[in-house]
């Protein structure tokens, strides 16, 4: 079976952090790759600043470049919307029998899951990696025998302050996989 954990989001925009996670994700457990599932719909978030589907996509394909332990997957392009985790995990779980799917999360997404569909199932029959953000307490976790959190060091980005700080019209390229920068700044993303 090959291990590979899926890190779903919304990615408005892919971001630095993002990548960070990820590298962490495939070097310190025991996936062996990883596929960044580009999420069209969150059910639990506001569709108002988030940019179109294929956009966000290309930005993480970009930000993915040539490493081969990365994989962009617009799976659920072709799914119902809002995107279901659940309903994307049994879909991928039937068309590659031959991968152990785990599931990758920053800490604020399992803090909610209880809001999510079929939460229960979801806990019950996967391995889920959580990357703790600022004020996570992993105590919250020890109710879930399948999670496990990452002792990785931790990071306050996040696509808001992104969106943002364009808005505002501030120069944060470092804060973007460089390749993933230019396609935003020529295709003038999140400027208004
Ligand atoms: N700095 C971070 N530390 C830990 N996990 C993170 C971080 N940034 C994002 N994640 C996780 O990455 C996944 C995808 O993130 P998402 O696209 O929601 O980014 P975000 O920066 O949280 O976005 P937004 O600010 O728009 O809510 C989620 O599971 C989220 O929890
Ligand atoms: O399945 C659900 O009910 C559910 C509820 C909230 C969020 N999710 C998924 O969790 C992922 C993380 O979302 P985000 O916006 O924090 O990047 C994204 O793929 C969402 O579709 C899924």
């Amino acid at each position: 079976m090959i291990k590979t954990g899926l890190y779903f989001g919304s990615f408005n925009p892919i971001h630095v952090g993002h990548m960070a996670i990820a590298n962490y994700m495939v070097e310190y457990t025991d996936i062996d790759q990883l596929w960044f599932v580009v999420s069209p719909q969150n059910p639990l978030k506001k569709k108002k600043t988030l940019l179109d589907d294929y956009h966000r996509l290309e930005l993480v394909n970009r930000a993915i470049g040539d490493d081969l332990r990365f994989r962009a997957s617009k799976v659920e392009f072709g799914l119902p919307k809002p995107s279901y985790t659940i309903d994307t995990l049994a879909y991928l779980s039937e068309k590659y029998p031959t991968h152990q799917f785990f599931i990758l999360m920053g800490s604020d997404n399992l803090e909610s899951i209880h809001k999510w569909k079929n939460a229960d199932v979801l806990l019950a029959n996967y391995d889920i990696i959580v990357y703790p953000r600022p004020g996570f307490n992993p105590e919250s976790a020890e109710k879930y025998p399948r999670v496990q959190i990452a002792n990785a060091p931790l990071m306050e980005i996040s696509s808001t302050f992104i969106r943002d700080a364009i808005k505002e019209g501030k120069d944060i390229r470092h804060f973007l996989p460089y390749r993933s920068w230019d396609y935003l700044q020529q295709m003038n993303f999140y400027k208004k």
